[in-house]
């Protein structure tokens, strides 16, 4: 009851391909605004907590970005996607459940009913963000396609028909994160009266 009455100033859902950046990114942007006004979710913080315990698995190397968590990463997603389908909310519910920073960073949004349950909840503060790199940075990151994984609509959900507010081109050639994140700080600086 109480946490549907919490309302965040800002609400930036990030989201890109596997590789691509997300936790960097979103780690960054913590350090920038610093825990009291930021806190960066993690959609599949709860799933991997869940598959962790049923499946008897590390959860901190799950939640980490070395390679343990890609062993998984298929049988993972069908997992979530039994909860999903009966609940397409369910993660968003969890992961947000209790936070009170007034920025929140979420760093995993895949599919379409990610961003629309952020958009119906918080149609004022919900922002997009996409961030974006080649595949041969990804390559270099630690990436190789996968059967099953990059063709579905957990790496797929967001790649066509959906406006970005904003897109951040996370490798060596681009502007660098500070000056691209410029703007994004600046409005969550405002948004909790910095
Ligand atoms: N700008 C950068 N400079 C240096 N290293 C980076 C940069 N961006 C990402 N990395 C590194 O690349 C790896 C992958 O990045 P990260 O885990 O943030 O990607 P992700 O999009 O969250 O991936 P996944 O979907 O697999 O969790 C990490 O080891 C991270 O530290
Ligand atoms: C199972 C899944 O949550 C794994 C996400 O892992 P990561 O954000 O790439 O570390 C992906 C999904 O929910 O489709």
């Amino acid at each position: 009851m109480e946490d549907r009455v919490f309302q965040p100033r800002l609400v930036l859902v990030f989201s890109g391909k596997r590789k691509s950046g997300k936790d960097y990114v979103t780690d960054w942007i913590l350090e920038s605004l610093g825990p009291q006004v930021c806190c960066v979710l993690r959609l599949s913080g709860p799933l991997k907590q869940q598959y962790a315990q049923e499946h008897d698995l590390d959860l901190t190397q799950l939640l980490g970005p070395g390679p343990y968590k890609e062993k998984y990463r298929a049988d993972m997603i069908l997992w979530g996607e039994t909860q999903r389908r009966q609940d397409p909310g369910y993660f968003c519910r969890l992961a947000t459940r209790g936070v009170r920073q007034p920025v929140w960073v979420v760093s995993d949004a895949r599919r379409r009913t990610d961003l629309e349950w952020f958009k119906s909840e918080f149609p004022r503060q919900t922002q997009s963000v996409r961030v974006q790199c080649s595949e041969e940075t990804r390559k270099q990151r630690g990436w190789s396609y996968t059967a099953g994984v990059d063709d579905a609509e957990s790496e797929c959900g967001l790649d066509s028909g959906v406006h970005f507010d904003w897109i951040i081109t996370n490798e060596a050639n681009a502007p660098s994160l500070e000056e691209q994140l410029q703007s994004i700080l600046k409005l969550a600086e405002e948004a909790a009266d910095l």
